[in-house]
């Protein structure tokens, strides 16, 4: 962890966890008072609402709350708003519909500008393949912070997705990429009807290495509570990812072991943004290794 977020203190906020559950989906967003979504704590497994996932890689807590959608949002959003929760989840059913068809349609797209064909690559297509690629809708939320200095919103990580498509509210910035692992951080500020496209780890993985995943983090702001929404693609869970070989040759040797995107995640789940060198090819870990030493 770099920057501000490491020498915050310990002390000094409330986490931004105050509201009362709603009865009506988005009322609390239109709602000036309250501070926040009324779903934190409830998170059960990797669905649901609560903190962020990888909030146990760093000692702060994140100045965050989120909704983690797979499939149907319909169990976690009856009970939020158990009397009015079927126009939000056909929103986001139909979001998620929309964004799975720009997804494929963006591989397809980046995977022919490397020079691969559909042959290539039979494993991205829904169509041909049994089984769907797995998909999350994560709907992040930052509450107004007092002192944004020292607080972080969503610390720095990069996707494990093939790609993320991430929507962003026009009221306020928070997004920052960082191409040189940390030092320096670049805005990306929402346009108003565009989207984000985040290279994600699997995509660094099957491409070896010719699309790199990004490191980004979300900043909280001191007057604006800031929402986004974040679509990631990622592989058929019993996939094995591994690069096409016309992407291997002498000059770019095979990066990385094959894996599944569920493998990948429980190395993701144990070294979080270091998951990619324990996957590693052997030769290329040790070598790795000895250069440090
Ligand atoms: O809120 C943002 O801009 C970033 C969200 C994000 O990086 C994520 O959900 O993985
Ligand atoms: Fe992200």
């Amino acid at each position: 962890m770099n920057g501000e977020c490491s020498r915050s203190p310990t002390t000094g906020f409330r986490p931004p966890f105050s509201a009362r559950p709603s009865s009506r989906p988005g009322g609390c967003l239109r709602c000036r008072r309250r501070r926040s979504w009324p779903w934190s704590g409830r998170r059960t497994g990797s669905t649901g609402t609560g903190s962020h996932g990888f909030r146990g890689f760093f000692a702060k807590q994140m100045w965050y709350e989120g909704f983690t959608i797979m499939g149907s949002p319909v169990r976690h959003a009856s009970h939020l708003w158990p009397n009015d929760y079927a126009n939000f989840c056909n929103v986001m059913e139909e979001y998620q519909a929309q964004m799975k068809a720009l997804s494929e349609k963006l591989l397809g797209i980046m995977f022919k500008s490397l020079g691969l064909a559909q042959d290539d690559i039979k494993w991205l297509h829904s169509k041909t393949n049994h089984h769907p690629p797995q998909v999350v809708l994560q709907l992040n939320s930052y509450p107004a912070c007092p002192d944004p200095a020292h607080a972080m919103g969503l610390a720095p990580h990069t996707d494990s997705s093939l790609i993320t498509l991430l929507h962003q509210s026009s009221n306020a910035t928070g997004l920052q990429i960082s191409g040189d692992g940390g030092n320096l951080w670049i805005p990306v500020n929402p346009i108003p009807g565009a989207l984000t496209v985040n290279v994600g780890d699997l995509m660094h993985i099957a491409t070896n290495g010719q699309f790199k995943t990004a490191l980004h983090r979300a900043v909280v702001n001191r007057t604006r509570h800031r929402v986004s929404m974040a679509y990631f693609y990622g592989t058929p869970q019993e996939v094995k990812i591994s690069p096409p070989m016309k992407l291997v040759d002498v000059d770019h040797p095979l990066l990385y072991q094959p894996v599944t995107w569920k493998e990948y995640l429980d190395a993701k789940g144990k070294y979080f943004n270091r998951a990619l060198e324990f996957i590693k090819c052997e030769a290329l870990f040790i070598a790795d290794r000895c250069r440090q030493l």
